[in-house]
Formats: C-alpha cells, sequence, structure tokens
C-alpha cells in the first residue's frame, strides 16, 4: 500500500500516515514498533518524554529496512528547552535511537511559563544546520506563539503538531499555518479513547456505508483534510486496521457531517495555560 507524502516548505516529504508511540511501554516499544513496521509504517513519531526511543531505535535497526525509506520524528521536552540545553538532548536523542540523524525535530510544547521557547528555536535551526535532523518544528504552538518565532527567526516552522480530531478540528490554527505553508499534524486524531467518537452517529454512518470501523474513518477524516496522522495502538491488528484507510474515500456530506462535530473540546492540556 503506498501511503501519499506532503511536501513540507524546506522541501522534505514526509509520509501522510503513521504510528504515534506514546504510552507504549518501553520494554514493549521494540516488538510493537516491530510489528508496525512489518504492517508497512514507514513513520514513527516519538519523543524524548515517551521514554521509549531506544525500542524505536532497535525496531528500526532489526527490520532492515533503508534509513531513507523511513521518516523518524521526535520531540525536545520541556526541561530541556533552551540552547545548550537544546543541543544536549538531541545528542541523548539520536544516541538512544541509534541514528545520526532523525527526519524531524519538535519542540514539544511552548511552555510559556519558562519563557524559552524562542531561544529554542534557534537552537534547532543550528541543530538542523549541523545535521542532526533533516526538517524542524514545533508542537502545541498557537498562532501567537508561532508569530514571535517569525519575528525572531528566518526559518518557519515545517510542521506544527497539535491537538486534532472532529471534536477539536483547529480551523483557526489550520488556517494561520496554511497562510504560512506550515504542515500540520494530528496528535490524539482518535480522541485518545477518552470522548465517544467512535459512538457518534455522523461516524457510524460512514463506516456502515464504507464497510469500515469507525477509527478507520476517523483517520480518513484527517487523510482527506490533508492532515498528517499517526494513531497510536497496542494491538498489532488495530495497527493493521488503521494503516487500512486507502481503500475507501468519504463523500463531501460524510466530511461535512464530522466536520460539524467540532465544539472546540480538547482532551489534553491548553498550550497556553499548561504549566509542565
Ligand atoms: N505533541 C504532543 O503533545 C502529543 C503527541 N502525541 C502523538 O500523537 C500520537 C497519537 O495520539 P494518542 O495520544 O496516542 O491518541 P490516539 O488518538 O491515537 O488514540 C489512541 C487510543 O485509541 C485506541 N485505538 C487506536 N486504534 C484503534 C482502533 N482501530 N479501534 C479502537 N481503538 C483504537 C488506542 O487503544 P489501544 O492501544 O488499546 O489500541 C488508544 O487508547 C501519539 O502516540 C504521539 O505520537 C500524542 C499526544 C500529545
Ligand atoms: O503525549 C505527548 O506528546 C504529550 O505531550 C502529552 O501527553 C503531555 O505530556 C500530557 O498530556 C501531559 O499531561
Amino acid at each position: 500500500m503506498t501511503v501519499p507524502t506532503i511536501t513540507l516548505n524546506d522541501g522534505n516529504s514526509i509520509p501522510q500516515l503513521g504510528y504515534g508511540v506514546f504510552l507504549v511501554e518501553p520494554d514493549e516499544t521494540e516488538r510493537i514498533v516491530s510489528d508496525a513496521l512489518e504492517a508497512g509504517y514507514r513513520h514513527i513519531d516519538t519523543a524524548a518524554a515517551y521514554q521509549n526511543e531506544e525500542g524505536v531505535g532497535r525496531a528500526i535497526a532489526k527490520s532492515g529496512i533503508p534509513r531513507d525509506e523511513l521518516w523518524v520524528t521526535t520531540k525536545l521536552w520541556n526541561d530541556d528547552q533552551g540552547t545548550q540545553s537544546a543541543f544536549d538532548a538531541i545528542d541523548r536523542s539520536l544516541e538512544k535511537l541509534g541514528l545520526e540523524q532523525v527526519d524531524l525535530y519538535l519542540i514539544h510544547w511552548p511552555s510559556p511559563h519558562r519563557g524559552k521557547y524562542v531561544e529554542t528555536w534557534q537552537a534547532l535551526e543550528q541543530i538542523k544546520a549541523a545535521g542532526k535532523t533533516r526538517s524542524i518544528g514545533v508542537s502545541n504552538f498557537q498562532p501567537h506563539h508561532l508569530q514571535e518565532l517569525f519575528d525572531a527567526s528566518e526559518t518557519i516552522p515545517a510542521i506544527n503538531q497539535i491537538e486534532l480530531h472532529p471534536k477539536l478540528a483547529q480551523q483557526e490554527a489550520r488556517a494561520f499555518a496554511a497562510k504560512h505553508g506550515i504542515a500540520i499534524e494530528s496528535w490524539g486524531p482518535l480522541g485518545q479513547g477518552k470522548y465517544p467518537l467512535f459512538e457518534m452517529p455522523e461516524v457510524t454512518s460512514a463506516a456502515e456505508a464504507h464497510g469500515v470501523t469507525p477509527a478507520q474513518v476517523i483517520i480518513r477524516w484527517h487523510i482527506q483534510n490533508d492532515l498528517i496522522v499517526f494513531p497510536k495502538t497496542n494491538s498489532p491488528e488495530r495497527a493493521r486496521q488503521n494503516f487500512d484507510v486507502f481503500g475507501f474515500e468519504l463523500t463531501a456530506d460524510e466530511m461535512a457531517a464530522i466536520d460539524a462535530l467540532d465544539d472546540g473540546t480538547r482532551v489534553g492540556p491548553d498550550p497556553d495555560t499548561a504549566t509542565f
């Protein structure tokens, strides 16, 4: 199955569908990521904070898949914001992953109370220049945080990874990103299972119409919205199911019905008020 790619503002191409490993236990990560690679995934989203970069790295090494056929994202945790601490953090992540370079390095949260995200962004520019990552971006940045980066730097983030699912469609953030050439990644694309998205009639009726599961409908909604998406699952069967979303297309009416579920419900922290 060929996964479509999205071309980023720095010219790199990222597979639109990947595999996220938040809350995948460190001692299970190698097996779970190996299964995902076996199922066909070529894009893995991890983070220093997930404490499972070693398992991701071992699965990649064992897979024998050529490095240039894989997209690996990791993220700089909030405690590591700042110039020297960012340089040290990428080196630690590369060491754990067993890689010389990641494909994407993100500032995980703006963590505004630290007052360091602009300085940290400038450090990421240097990390990219040193060849330790192919692309740089941010996560959980609101338009006003991005505007501060634009004012202080020549580099527009390639990506902003934000909470995004049918209950939180993030129209304002998406419009701002589109205007500035920033691709959007959806985290918590299935609502983290905390919100009963799978039981919404708008989702179940589309699932019945296409003979697929509610999770496949929601993943397809992200794909058709040109979003980059990497659902997490511990189950090899659900991993295969989540990857099998290119054999059907939601109609314009089905897309509009799911769009209409947006009521601004977050399942995660608000980036402006989070204090971690
Ligand atoms: N930048 C950031 O701040 C954040 C980034 N992320 C990234 O985004 C990724 C995805 O988001 P995440 O928070 O994991 O949440 P998701 O929206 O991907 O939801 C994961 C939940 O959905 C369940 N699930 C997955 N597939 C299916 C299916 N086919 N049918 C039924 N249930 C299913 C999983 O259960 P089970 O495992 O039992 O299948 C799990 O409970 C993360 O893994 C991480 O890489 C996530 C949070 C914050
Ligand atoms: O999973 C991530 O990438 C996150 O940043 C979040 O889970 C975050 O750590 C959080 O939810 C804190 O409560």
